[in-house]
């Protein structure tokens, strides 16, 4: 039996396609395929566009060991090793939910299932035990309340991909083997580690605490909340300083750290550090012909730092700049 998709409300259309749209793809892939029994559907290579990289063609004939492969677009021939033709998977997985049931794993029909997934915003895919997303730089409906609920405790092959499926099995895991469980989060710079770790940690402390048994759900519900509080603010408070901006991402973050319990005098510590390193590497200097030589220039970023590190500033620029061998000795600080 099909699911009902009308238990994800708006979030739907994200998480799969409805039978008729899956219908009506089938029917232009298959249009596509077009030759049962023929020259095989294969990947060509699109050097002239790397960021498209394939695109479909035949393969035609094979001379000397290299396949020709003639593209649907234009014509043109491309002739690759026999060993190297990436073929073309049947219809029926295109745009499929975990690219493990393909026929043919190969580079081409994985970027071609994650880029027509994404046209689409269907954001995540799995890759047999992996979940593979793919940034939609802009917010789905696909983490509300109602999603959570529908992933929670279902069976990962009944539901559409999504984080909280990988989120809930590690989850049932952990209660049915009663031991930890490790989630691998990776991607390169901007393409979602941390918004996808902010989810997870809220999928785990609202399942976590709706799953407390009656009673005492009620009886601690205040100290429950609050350890959700602090479970859910403590990952933007760590990246408000483990973060920098990238080329791809410049992800600034600013929270206060009330609710992680640190005192006044704490958090005023850490905003003077902060702005002490951000003074210290502003500071410039004269370029002398030694390094050990250099001074400061005429800007008070030395001044600064040194007062919020309660430091004397002539005293720190010597030690620290000007005393030959070893940086820090004698220093005072
Ligand atoms: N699932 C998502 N839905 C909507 N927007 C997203 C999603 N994932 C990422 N983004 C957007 O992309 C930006 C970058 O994502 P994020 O900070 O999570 O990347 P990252 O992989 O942690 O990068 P870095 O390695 O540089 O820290 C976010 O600020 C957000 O705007």
């Amino acid at each position: 039996m099909s699911l009902d998709l009308s238990i994800f409300q708006d979030a739907a259309q994200y998480l799969r396609m409805s039978e008729e749209k899956k219908m009506e793809i089938m029917a232009k892939q298959i249009a596509l395929a077009k030759t049962i029994g023929g020259p095989k559907p294969v990947w060509v290579p699109t050097p002239e566009d790397p960021d498209l990289g394939y695109t479909r063609g035949l393969w035609s004939e094979t001379k000397a060991g290299m396949a020709q492969l003639v593209r649907d677009d234009n014509g043109e021939t491309y002739a690759v090793k026999e060993d190297d033709v990436m073929e073309c998977n049947p219809p029926k997985y295109h745009q499929c939910e975990d690219m493990a049931n393909l026929t043919y794993l190969n580079e081409a029909s994985v970027l071609d299932v994650l880029r027509s997934r994404y046209t689409e915003f269907l954001i995540y895919t799995y890759s047999g035990l992996f979940c593979v997303t793919v940034n939609p730089y802009k917010m789905l409906p696909v983490y509300a309340m109602y999603c959570i609920d529908a992933y929670r405790g279902r069976k990962r092959n009944e539901m559409p991909p999504h984080l909280y499926a990988v989120a809930d099995t590690a989850y049932q895991q952990m209660l049915t083997y009663r031991e930890n469980q490790s989630m691998l989060i990776t991607g390169e710079s901007g393409a979602g580690k941390t918004v996808n770790t902010k989810k997870v940690i809220q999928y785990f402390a609202l399942v976590a605490a709706a799953g407390a048994p009656a009673g005492k759900a009620n009886a601690k519900s205040a100290k429950d909340m609050s350890l959700e509080d602090k479970i859910v603010s403590a990952n933007p408070a760590l990246e408000a300083f483990g973060n920098a901006k990238t080329t791809r991402n410049d992800n600034s973050s600013r929270f206060a750290f009330h609710i992680l319990g640190f005192s006044e005098e704490q958090i005023d510590g850490i905003w003077k550090i902060s702005a002490a390193i951000l003074h210290h590497m502003n500071m410039e200097f004269r370029n002398k012909q030694r390094e050990e030589q250099a001074e400061a220039d005429g800007t008070d970023n030395a001044d600064k730092c040194c007062f919020l590190l309660g430091l004397n500033s002539s005293e720190f620029l010597k030690y620290i700049y000007r005393q030959p061998g070893p940086l820090l000795q004698g220093c005072p600080c």
